[in-house]
């Protein structure tokens, strides 16, 4: 059976009531109701082969959420097709309850005053788990999550971060092979951010699954994601592999430089853009094409003590393509 999804020419629309202003408007819009529809999704296709891990990005408002939602079979779409794991979403199969999980970094399905190895027993019943694999499984993640400690605690008593370890244990219990992870992140601190990162990729290695994440962080994305999936006003901007993005919309590397002893901001301009220079520090942007040159050059020229390059910051980059989308 495949682990595959397969969406083609996805829209989500809703209707919303639209409110006159002031008291006068408020009083009209009982008698007279005039909705205003909402284009959450816009016609997107795109295929994700088995054991892929996808990032999905956007700005808030995007449609990423939406999106997932019809994934998962919690929202109907109002037209499109899709197919996740052999299977229509919304006709809400148990079967194809059994293959997927929608994890939100906003929202906990552990139940506030009861500890998360409660819950857990609620979704062995649920998911139907036969003992052997339940034990077998909640071992696993327990090791994979470093658990322990925390399983037999109230759930309210937990950080955010150890909650967030308990919901996404709690949601991988039946084993999914397809998973969606909407902001798993979210609110973190950068080690937390780290340890769930770490265990995305150990799970996805070990099952096989299929991934589609949304985050607002770009370490995770980097880390965890050879493709992207870029959307803006419910539409499809860029669908490819990471580097490709990066190549095509910041053909350029950062070298950062620590000097010995002050050198004149001049004698930077010559190696590439200098993004900013403050002695012992500066920062200069070389086209890639140049980059081993300058790089020879500046060492071979300059008091340099440390010397990196580096690849953008993830968020410019994609801040770049949507530039370039919109001005096109
Ligand atoms: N139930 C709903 N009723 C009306 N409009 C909605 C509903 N759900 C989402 N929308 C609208 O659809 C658009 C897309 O929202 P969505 O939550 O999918 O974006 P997102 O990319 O997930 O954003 P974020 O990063 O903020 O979570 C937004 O304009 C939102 O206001």
């Amino acid at each position: 059976m495949s682990n595959g999804i397969v969406v083609n020419q996805l829209t989500k629309q809703f209707k919303v009531h639209e409110r006159e202003a002031g008291l006068r408007g408020a009083l009209h819009s009982l008698i007279k109701r005039s909705f205003r529809t909402v284009t959450a999704v816009d016609n997107i296709s795109f295929a994700i082969e088995p054991g892929e891990i996808v990032g999905f990005l956007g700005p808030n408002g995007a449609g990423k959420t939406t999106t997932m939602k019809m994934l998962s079979g919690l929202l109907h779409p109002s037209d499109g097709t899709v197919d996740v794991g052999g299977y229509i979403p919304f006709e809400q199969k148990d079967a194809f309850k059994k293959r997927i999980t929608l994890v939100m970094g906003q929202k906990s399905q552990l139940i506030w005053d009861i500890p998360a190895s409660e819950t857990f027993l609620i979704n062995q019943a649920i998911y139907e788990i036969p003992d052997a694999q339940y034990r077998e499984t909640v071992g696993e993640l327990t090791e994979l999550l470093e658990l322990e400690p925390l399983l037999r605690k109230p759930v309210r008593t937990l950080s955010l971060g150890e909650r967030m370890k308990c919901e996404l244990a709690a949601s991988l219990l039946h084993r999914p092979e397809i998973i969606f992870l909407d902001e798993p992140t979210i609110g973190l601190d950068v080690n937390m951010q780290e340890t769930v990162r770490r265990f995305i990729k150990a799970y996805n290695e070990r099952f096989n699954a299929t991934i589609l994440l949304t985050s607002h962080y770009m370490a995770d994305v980097t880390a965890l994601c050879k493709r992207v999936i870029i959307i803006n006003h419910g539409r499809i901007l860029f669908d490819g592999d990471l580097n490709q993005l990066v190549s095509t919309h910041a053909p350029f590397k950062v070298a950062k430089l620590v000097f010995s002893t002050p050198v004149e901001k001049k004698d930077l301009d010559r190696y590439g853009e200098v993004l900013q220079y403050e002695y012992p520090q500066a920062s200069i942007q070389i086209p890639r094409t140049e980059v081993s040159e300058q790089a020879s050059r500046m060492l071979a020229d300059l008091p340099v003590q440390d010397f990196t390059i580096e690849d953008p910051p993830m968020e410019d980059v994609i801040g770049m393509a949507f530039a370039a989308k919109e001005g096109a």
